[in-house]
């Protein structure tokens, strides 16, 4: 999707690059980390997703001489222009030159471990920094709903309806996500263009609505869509909806057409469910499905299946684009190195904050996902890429330094994946396809406990420092309070 990246940021990212230009800082380089802090939904898990768009931002991001325009006619507070001639003249030829290391979409991640790292030129790092929050937040955030609620379906296929009901266009990037999450696939049609990600859909209650009574409209769908035939039998009165879809049902398997299936959209779905069920098998159409939707959850979902609901698939909207108990991922990116030049060693930077949580970590960061014998998870160790590991592989939490995990001796992957070299993106075709990306999502769970998987009070994860790393954060948190 073709977006003015270069705009799509917040007023101050561009007057700090006017002010790192004017102060000579233009080359200085930075390394940035983005992550989050706490886990979503109360869960035990989240599943990496925007990195295609970050991607897609990349190549496109360039200020267009109406971009210059607007910047040019803007008025500062205080009398006179905002920004400089100068300094515009030098965006309207800035082309991104940074590297970004992204862990891969669909990856399982968790709270206070680099998901996104930046290097290059600070202004550059400046100016893609709200979008790229603006991205990953968001669909991660969506995303990790989907998982939540597909894992709910149990294997059940879910398709996503919410766009009618997300934040705005935001909801494209919703059902992407949804389906990088574990969807089957989404009712949004600009999503499946753009994507490339399966679209389905039934019909609306304005359809039978439409015609002077249930059986007539049914059977005129089932005329149009003889090979995609689900009809919603709710309008009026379940019970009789389910007797009109029946008669369809077997009109269409004289015609040698099959009824796909039903939908429920109202009531108490489960005992509903099980009605339409004993109906429909009782009539002989035990190949039709049963397709429950109606403000649906994975807490609703996890209830109904609980009960014994008779479900083939579930329609999952409003509370799944709008990710509903959980407006926001709190991401965060966050200084972390800075260099007077490409080449020139590092120095780690480090923010102080009373709250232990929001002290960050220094460094040129990636992590460390080490494995148990049999593919489990076993933990996170974030380290810093240009200093070799303490060979103990002991992990320190970052909030509690007497909280340690040894890891040593597991096999471990290294998460974070080239996403753009010297401002050209380097991703991989697996890495920006969503489906691949789902897949992704769907093997990373495997890995999880069950304990990190339940929705009730899950496990913590163990992410941890690097030995080295933490014994240097210690350090620097010690210099910067003047304790030593
Ligand atoms: N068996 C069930 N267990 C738990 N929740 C359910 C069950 N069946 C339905 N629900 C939920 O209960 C709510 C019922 O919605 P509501 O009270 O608005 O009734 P409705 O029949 O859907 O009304 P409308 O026809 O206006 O859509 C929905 O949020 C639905 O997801
Ligand atoms: O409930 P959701 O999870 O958001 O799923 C999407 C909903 O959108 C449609 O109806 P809509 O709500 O537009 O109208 P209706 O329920 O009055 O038919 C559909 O019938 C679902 O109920
Ligand atoms: O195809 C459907 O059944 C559908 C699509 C969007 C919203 N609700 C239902």
């Amino acid at each position: 999707m073709n977006v003015d990246y270069a705009l799509l940021t917040d007023l101050y990212q561009i007057t700090m690059a006017q002010g790192y230009w004017d102060a000579g800082k233009t080359d200085e380089e930075a390394c940035f980390t983005m992550y989050f802090r706490d886990y979503p939904f109360k869960g035990g898990y989240a599943v990496a997703c925007g990195m295609a768009q970050l991607a897609d931002m990349v190549e496109q991001f360039r200020f267009t001489e109406e971009d210059i325009a607007y910047l040019a006619g803007l008025d500062a507070p205080g009398g006179g222009r905002l920004f400089s001639g100068d300094f515009l003249s030098y965006l309207a030829d800035l082309r991104l030159t940074v590297d970004i290391d992204a862990v891969p979409e669909g990856t399982i991640v968790f709270p206070h471990e680099p998901i996104v790292r930046v290097t290059g030129p600070i202004l550059q790092c400046q100016l893609i920094e709200t979008a790229l929050l603006n991205m990953v937040n968001f669909q991660t955030l969506i995303a990790t709903k989907a998982a939540r609620v597909c894992r709910a379906a149990k294997g059940r296929p879910v398709a996503e309806f919410g766009l009618r009901r997300a934040q705005g266009l935001g909801g494209v990037w919703a059902s992407r996500a949804a389906v990088v999450g574990g969807c089957a696939s989404t009712s949004d049609v600009l999503a499946g263009r753009l994507f490339d990600i399966p679209v389905s859909g039934t019909h609306a209650h304005s359809w039978v609505m439409s015609f002077d009574d249930e059986l007539e409209a049914f059977r005129a769908y089932a005329q149009a869509f003889p090979n995609n035939c689900v009809l919603l039998v709710d309008t009026y009165d379940v019970e009789r909806g389910i007797e009109n879809a029946i008669t369809v049902g077997l009109e269409m398997r004289e015609r040698g057409e099959r009824l796909a299936g039903i939908r429920i959209d109202s009531g108490d779905l489960s005992w509903l469910s099980k009605m339409a069920r004993r109906m429909l098998d009782a009539a002989g159409l035990s190949d039709c499905g049963i397709v429950l939707s109606n403000d649906l959850d994975e807490y609703t979902i996890q209830s109904m299946l609980d009960e014994g609901a008779c479900v083939t698939s579930f329609g999952v909207g409003t509370k799944l684009a709008s990710a509903y108990d959980q407006p926001t991922l709190g991401g965060v990116y966050k200084l972390a190195a800075v260099r007077s030049r490409a080449g020139a060693p590092w120095e780690m930077r480090l923010k102080i904050s009373e709250s232990a949580a929001k002290l960050t970590t220094p460094g040129v960061l990636d992590v460390r996902r080490y494995y148990h014998a049999d593919g489990r998870v076993a933990g996170d160790m974030v380290f810093d890429v240009n200093v070799e590991p303490d060979a103990r592989e002991v992990i320190v939490d970052p909030m509690d330094d007497l909280r340690q995990k040894n890891l040593a001796g597991l096999r471990f992957e290294t998460l974070l994946e080239p996403l753009a070299r010297g401002g050209a993106v380097v991703l991989a075709p697996r890495f920006r396809n969503a489906m691949a990306a789902r897949t992704r999502a769907v093997a990373g769970l495997d890995t999880l406990d069950e304990t990190q998987l339940r929705m009730l009070n899950p496990h913590t994860y163990p992410v941890g420092l690097e030995l080295g790393l933490n014994d240097r954060r210690r350090a620097l948190v010690a210099e910067l309070r003047g304790i030593v």
